[in-house]
């Protein structure tokens, strides 16, 4: 779709679908392609609008050097994500193009969504759910389908940013869990607030040994990338749960279903997968012991909007000449 607009205006290639009045602000000041990549009917459109495209707004796609030096007029990418593990940071601050991403919206929601796994992996939400709606509570469930509490339990997370500090206010102020985190650097005291005297940093080594939870909230770099291994999962405590909520890369799958196999583990929780969406034949689809869920962290209607406002905030201000507090890499 095109929209001629105001003359001098910039040309912006939306490469993921936006909500309409977000779509109508961009429209309002400059020429709008939207093309999908990841739709195989407008892949061709999307490599067409990029040599004269000087913004990109999208998400969930791969933007590789490659792709990019198709556009030599590009001066921002403005992402609807936090996560940048798509973009080549390097290259873009090579050549002094703003990429911009979505910090802090979608926190909260996140934080939500991964304390909904810990709870539907150690209380058997899906195996309940399932007995019911198979018509086959037909008595008093017994041993066999009890889960686990949750309260009081040591939760360990593994990054301590924004979503894993959201996780551990939940974690220790809601439901009286001890906190055991581990990032490279121990988040000040004035940063944790209430949580300082309830969040301990220690070693990535003792976290895993301790925590009844084994949470990721790591960025995807190349340090973290497949950094969950077998040693890392056989350094847990038996019949510890695994819960991912950041990105699928971070994990090694064969690992993980090794640990689940044996009995080591005794859940998982999966939000994000090492391919997405997650392959028909991929074994973690139908696990019992595993809960997947689409990529859905920060899926509310709320948060989605908040996240597409951002975005197209961060592009215009970038197109305009103002770079955006919310810049990752830029000249
Ligand atoms: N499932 C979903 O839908 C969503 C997933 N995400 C994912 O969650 C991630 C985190 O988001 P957010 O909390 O906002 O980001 P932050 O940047 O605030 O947090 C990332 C944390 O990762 C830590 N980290 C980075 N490298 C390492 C390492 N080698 N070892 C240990 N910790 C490390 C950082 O701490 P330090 O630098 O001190 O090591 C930092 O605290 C995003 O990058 C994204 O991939 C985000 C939103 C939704
Ligand atoms: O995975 C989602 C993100 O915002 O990053």
């Amino acid at each position: 779709m095109q929209a001629t607009a105001v003359p001098g205006a910039a040309h912006v290639l939306v490469f993921r679908e936006l909500p309409a009045d977000q779509l109508a602000r961009i429209q309002a000041l400059h020429r709008v392609t939207v093309a999908n990549p990841r739709r195989p009917e407008q892949r061709a459109a999307f490599e067409a609008a990029l040599p004269a495209a000087d913004g990109l707004i999208g998400s969930s796609y791969a933007l590789t050097p490659e792709l990019l030096d198709r556009a030599p007029h590009l001066r921002v990418v403005s992402s609807i994500s936090v996560g940048v593990d798509n973009y080549p940071l390097a290259y873009l601050r090579g050549r002094g193009i703003a990429l911009c991403h979505t910090p802090g919206v979608l926190t909260d929601t996140t934080a939500d969504t991964i304390f909904a796994l810990m709870l539907a992996t150690s209380r058997r939400l899906v195996e309940l759910v399932q007995l019911v709606r198979s018509g086959q509570w037909t008595s008093n469930i017994g041993p066999s389908l009890y889960g686990h509490d949750v309260h009081g339990k040591t939760v360990g997370i593994l990054g301590m940013g924004r979503i894993g500090q959201a996780l551990a206010r939940r974690a220790a102020l809601g439901f009286g869990m001890p906190v055991l985190y581990h990032s490279r650097q121990p988040v000040p005291d004035a940063t944790l607030g209430p949580l300082a005297p309830l969040a301990r940093h220690v070693s990535r080594g003792e976290l895993l040994a301790r925590a009844d939870f084994v949470v990721c909230t790591m960025a995807l770099t190349e340090d973290t990338r497949a950094s969950l291994d077998a040693a890392a999962f056989a350094a847990m405590k038996p019949g510890a749960i695994f819960i991912n909520g950041s990105r699928g890369a971070i994990v090694d799958e064969a690992a993980l279903l090794a640990a689940l196999d044996s009995g080591h583990l005794r859940a998982a929780g999966l939000d994000v997968f090492a391919t997405e969406p997650l392959p028909l034949d991929s074994p973690l689809r139908t696990h019992p012991q595993v809960v997947p869920l689409p990529h859905a962290g920060s899926a509310t209607h709320e948060t989605r909007q908040a996240m597409a406002v951002l975005a197209t905030d961060n592009l215009l201000s970038a197109l305009a000449g103002r770079l955006p507090a919310g810049c990752v890499a830029n000249a």
